[in-house]
């Protein structure tokens, strides 16, 4: 490797026919690379000035995007003209039009949000050698402090603000894991931590039989209720207002879902939820675990060059790859534990297991 880093060869590679193409692909990778901060700010901007939403509706001109956005005008061009680098905007004969990816980021629900939101983010990796010391004091963890106990969960101005944001995003993690899980044979479902309630709305409007529970911190209810009262759902599931922590579960269920929860938790409170969680279901009930993982052996740009980073920033729980999520759930008396894939493991993986019928552990 060290005679890749040098000089003299990468110039030979850089000419010689057979290596001329993945030296070229190579070099623009270790581009995108190093630009790829000033890629995101591109499109912050793009989203936070509203343009991709106004190009949505029909192309625009320079000027009426300039003004549009408040900026001045040869500033505006080149926003604009990086868009079209990046593939979001198309630059037409006298205009500026949306092109296909661009549309397709639009349309996202909740990507604009967690766009917004990644200013957080960035402020937190903006010295990047204090974060991974672990010397720097990260906003996320105050973003987050609903994970924190029960003092900051029950501020309910603090609950809605990241409610909304895990809302906007769970129709899509809800959608993935409804395609990668049958519920087929389920009867009840419980939702554990199952925040303002989209995936027990998707899940019941998919399930027509089916009925549920959705058991969350008290701050975080009212607005399941209002959704499931608004999707005329209300008298399917039954709220359980709640901490796992410090309250068993209740039971009643033959399935029991955690979406997006155990990557905020440290292992040992996982233990703790996981045992609850195997008390809670009869015996052949189901746990179904989805959330965003890491590529453990094989480590993928979104779980552990992304969500591993934003865990990290959180300071509470931390991304798992799925063997991993396998070996806890293992652990706490799971059997049949099972990988299921997803076509966007960039928004979800999931991990299945059953609680043992016949003779087993102790509750
Ligand atoms: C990251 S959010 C995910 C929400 C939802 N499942 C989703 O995917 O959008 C984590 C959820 O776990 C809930 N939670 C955190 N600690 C909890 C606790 N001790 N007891 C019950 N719920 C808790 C939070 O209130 C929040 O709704």
């Amino acid at each position: 490797m060290r005679l890749v880093a040098s000089p003299g060869f990468q110039k030979w590679a850089a000419r010689f026919p057979l290596t001329r193409r993945v030296t070229r692909r190579e070099g623009e990778e270790i581009f995108d690379l190093v630009a790829g901060f000033a890629h995101s700010q591109c499109l912050a901007a793009l989203v936070e000035l509203g343009i991709l939403r106004r190009l949505l509706d029909s192309p625009a001109s320079l000027d009426r995007l300039a003004r549009a956005a408040d900026l001045r005008p040869d500033r505006a061009r080149i926003l604009l003209d990086a868009g079209v680098a990046l593939g979001l905007i198309r630059k037409l004969p006298d205009a500026y039009a949306i092109s296909r990816k661009g549309a397709a980021l639009a349309g996202v629900p909740g990507l604009e949000g967690m766009i917004r939101h990644h200013r957080v983010l960035y402020r937190d990796l903006a010295d990047p050698v204090a974060f991974f010391r672990g010397e720097s004091d990260t906003e996320l963890k105050h973003f987050w402090p609903y994970v924190f106990g029960a003092g900051a969960a029950q501020d309910p101005g603090t609950a809605r603000r990241y409610s909304e944001l895990m809302a906007d995003s769970q129709k899509l993690v809800a959608d993935e894991t409804l395609a990668a899980v049958s519920l087929s044979g389920v009867s009840h479902l419980m939702d554990v931590g199952g925040g303002t309630g989209a995936f027990l709305a998707e899940a019941l409007t998919a399930y027509p039989d089916l009925s549920a529970t959705l058991f969350d911190l008290p701050a975080v209810v009212p607005d399941a209720r209002a959704r499931f009262e608004t999707a005329g759902q209300s008298a399917r599931v039954r709220i359980v207002p709640g901490s796992f922590r410090d309250q068993p579960l209740p039971e009643g269920a033959d399935a029991i879902s955690l979406v997006r929860v155990l990557y905020d938790h440290a292992d040992e409170t996982v233990r703790g939820l996981l045992a609850e969680v195997r008390s809670a279901l009869p015996p052949g009930g189901r746990l179904i675990v989805s959330e965003p993982m890491a590529g453990g052996a094989r480590p993928t740009r979104a779980g552990d060059a992304y969500f591993a980073l934003y865990t990290l920033a959180m300071e509470t729980g931390r991304t798992r790859s799925a063997e991993e999520v396998s070996a806890l759930m293992s652990a706490a008396g799971f059997e049949d534990v099972r990988q299921v894939r997803t076509s966007r493991p960039f928004v979800t993986s999931v991990v299945t297991g059953v609680r043992p019928s016949g003779i087993s552990m102790s509750k």
